[in-house]
């Protein structure tokens, strides 16, 4: 099914927010300096993915969170809402490998009543995944995007991730998690949080 995100990510191809040329010409240069022939046949095309793969995997880097959180709704809730087990996939910008894993997010909405579209959490992590990133960065981002368009009486991230850069070289440790999570406003109130962890962690 094509959606409207995806034609947006097409769109960013054709539009030129990543310099293709640089890229396939970057990558043809990585390619010979790890001793492989760029000419061969199975690689000739390679460059131009990698470039296309590129503009998808940084689409983020071209986005607004205010498109994404911009439209509210006014329904009345005052209580915890929480949308956990958001997979993503992001670039550790460190060595340009993924770093995966869920994110779970929940916020207390302001008495105004500005309640945002459960997919646009999601969405809201797509935009801060899809660029060079790290964990802590990612975690951060989101709930100061929450803070900012939702003006909520709370808001909580917690982010669980595998490192690929910590599995399949370096320290070489599969399996390891590492886990941030950044809380604002009455989610910081311990029996607040609490009920927020408790919802996060029980599965
Ligand atoms: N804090 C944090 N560190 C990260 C993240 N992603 C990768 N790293 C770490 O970034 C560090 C980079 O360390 P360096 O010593 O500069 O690079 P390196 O020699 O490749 O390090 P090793 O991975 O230990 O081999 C490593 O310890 C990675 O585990 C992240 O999202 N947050
Ligand atoms: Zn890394």
């Amino acid at each position: 099914m094509v959606t409207a995100y995806d034609d947006e990510i097409a769109e960013l191809e054709i539009d030129g927010t990543v310099d293709q040329d640089r890229i396939e010409k970057a990558v043809r240069e990585i390619l010979i300096a790890v001793g492989e022939d760029p000419d061969r046949d199975g690689l000739l095309e390679t460059p131009r993915r990698v470039a296309k793969a590129y503009a998808e995997m940084f689409a983020g880097l071209h986005q607004d969170p205010a498109d994404v959180l911009g439209v509210t709704f006014d329904i009345d809730h005052e209580e915890l809402v929480l949308v956990r087990d958001i997979p993503f996939y992001s670039t550790c910008e460190h060595h340009l490998v993924p770093f995966h894993g869920l994110a779970h997010i929940g916020y207390i909405p302001s008495a105004e009543g500005r309640v945002t579209g459960l997919s646009k959490l999601a969405r809201l992590v797509e935009i801060y995944a899809r660029r060079p990133q790290v964990q802590e960065r990612l975690t951060t981002q989101i709930v100061e995007a929450l803070e900012e368009h939702l003006r909520p009486r709370g808001a909580i991230v917690v982010i669980e991730c595998e490192h690929l850069c910590m599995s399949m070289r370096g320290v070489r440790k599969p399996g390891a998690k590492t886990v941030t999570s950044a809380v604002r406003g009455q989610l910081r109130q311990q029996a607040t949080r609490a009920e927020a962890m408790s919802l996060i962690l029980g599965r």
